[in-house]
């Protein structure tokens, strides 16, 4: 297939404190979050000046890809549009429909399948593209990537880096932490063809980590930043939650990969830096956090591949052997939002 650009989709994020609330509700319309839950999280975000290091890091990774392109002769523009926060993707499909784009790939910035973080992408491209009219571009969206050596091999490496900080006196009573977002069973239930995908795929990254780090400690995937009412039931344990019972087991330290996130977004800096490590703190535990991939350069010769994987149809460049759907189709998460969670 042949595309003419190349589109960065990402979930948009505060610049200012000004942004805050507008981007909040931007977030949540129609989400059934109660207004306590947006208030508890607009403090998250003053705490950082109003601002989410998301659109930034889309920036900046932008900037390498044009570089990266530019030396091996990728011959595609790069357009960068936002679910929730400027630029947003109605303004980027039209400005790549003004440059005359017929046909685009999407690269969404995150990793695996589910209603939250495909199919409502998917709809809001969707969306875009339909408030534009019949000239903008067609536009597929690039395979879920939780499986490239890419993703999976930075956060192996900063694990390793992490795993050697842990003191010495909790040797045998160390455990590796895997988590991603929560989302609700309803969601996890019908993601990917067959169900479950979600939970399954993080799972297999979690592995892939582990053996890519080549740690044998114990560990377990657990959930962060649920949010949603409370009668509503989300994956769980909590992070927060699951350090309460390995203390009481015994842990003496934990070693905490964002797996479910590409690079250090909000959720990584309060609901892990400041919440779960103030949890592990309060229990006695030592708390060691790895890094996600960021700008690592290995991010963006990722994005170069999986691109090929559709321009040249160079072989598919993966670790895991959950089976790949196109996310394009239909036939995954359904169209529509589970029950019970709005919409
Ligand atoms: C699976 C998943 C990902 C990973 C996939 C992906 O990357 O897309 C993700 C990413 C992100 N989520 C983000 C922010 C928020 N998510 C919220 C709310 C929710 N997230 C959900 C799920 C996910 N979220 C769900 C099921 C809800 C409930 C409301 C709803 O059903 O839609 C809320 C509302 C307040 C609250 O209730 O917490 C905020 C502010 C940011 C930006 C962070 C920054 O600024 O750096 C990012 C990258
Ligand atoms: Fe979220």
């Amino acid at each position: 297939m042949t595309y003419d650009a190349l589109l960065i989709v990402s979930f948009g994020g505060p610049e200012s404190t000004a942004d805050v609330l507008p981007f909040l509700r931007n977030v949540t319309r129609g989400r059934g979050i109660p207004e306590e839950r947006l208030a508890e999280v607009a403090e998250h975000y003053y705490h950082f000046g109003g601002v989410s290091p998301i659109n930034q890091w889309c920036r900046s990774l932008i900037q390498a890809l044009q570089a990266d392109f530019a030396a091996n002769g990728v011959n595609l523009p790069i357009y960068w549009g936002n679910r929730n926060w400027p630029p947003m993707l109605v303004d980027a499909v039209q400005r790549m429909t003004g440059d005359g784009v017929k046909r685009a790939l999407a690269f969404t910035t995150s990793a695996y399948g589910s209603y939250s973080s495909c199919r409502q992408y998917l709809e809001d491209l969707a969306a875009a593209r339909a408030a534009v009219g019949s000239r903008a571009p067609v536009i597929d969206k690039i395979r879920h990537f939780f499986d490239h050596p890419g993703f999976v091999q930075p956060f192996a490496d900063h694990l390793r880096h992490s795993i050697d900080q842990v003191p010495a006196e909790a040797e045998g009573h160390t455990r590796v932490l895997f988590t991603a977002h929560s989302i609700p069973l309803a969601m996890n239930d019908v993601s990917g063809p067959e169900g479950a995908r979600y939970t399954d795929q993080v799972a297999e990254t979690a592995s892939l980590v582990m053996e890519a780090a080549r740690s044998r400690l114990p560990y377990d995937v657990v959930w962060q930043s649920r949010s949603g009412p409370p009668e509503s039931k989300w994956l769980e344990p909590d992070v927060n939650d699951h350090l309460e019972r390995l203390a009481a087991e015994g842990v003496k330290a934990v070693v905490v990969s964002p797996i479910g996130f590409l690079s250090d977004h909000l959720e990584v800096l309060w609901d892990l830096d400041n919440e779960a490590a103030e949890t592990a703190r309060r229990l006695g535990m030592s708390y060691h956090r790895a890094g996600t991939p960021g700008l690592d350069a290995r991010v963006v010769t990722m994005v170069r591949e999986l691109v090929a994987e559709r321009t040249d149809g160079v072989a598919v460049k993966r670790l895991g052997k959950l089976p790949l759907w196109n996310p394009n189709d239909d036939g995954c998460c359904p169209a529509r939002r589970p029950p019970g969670m709005g919409r």
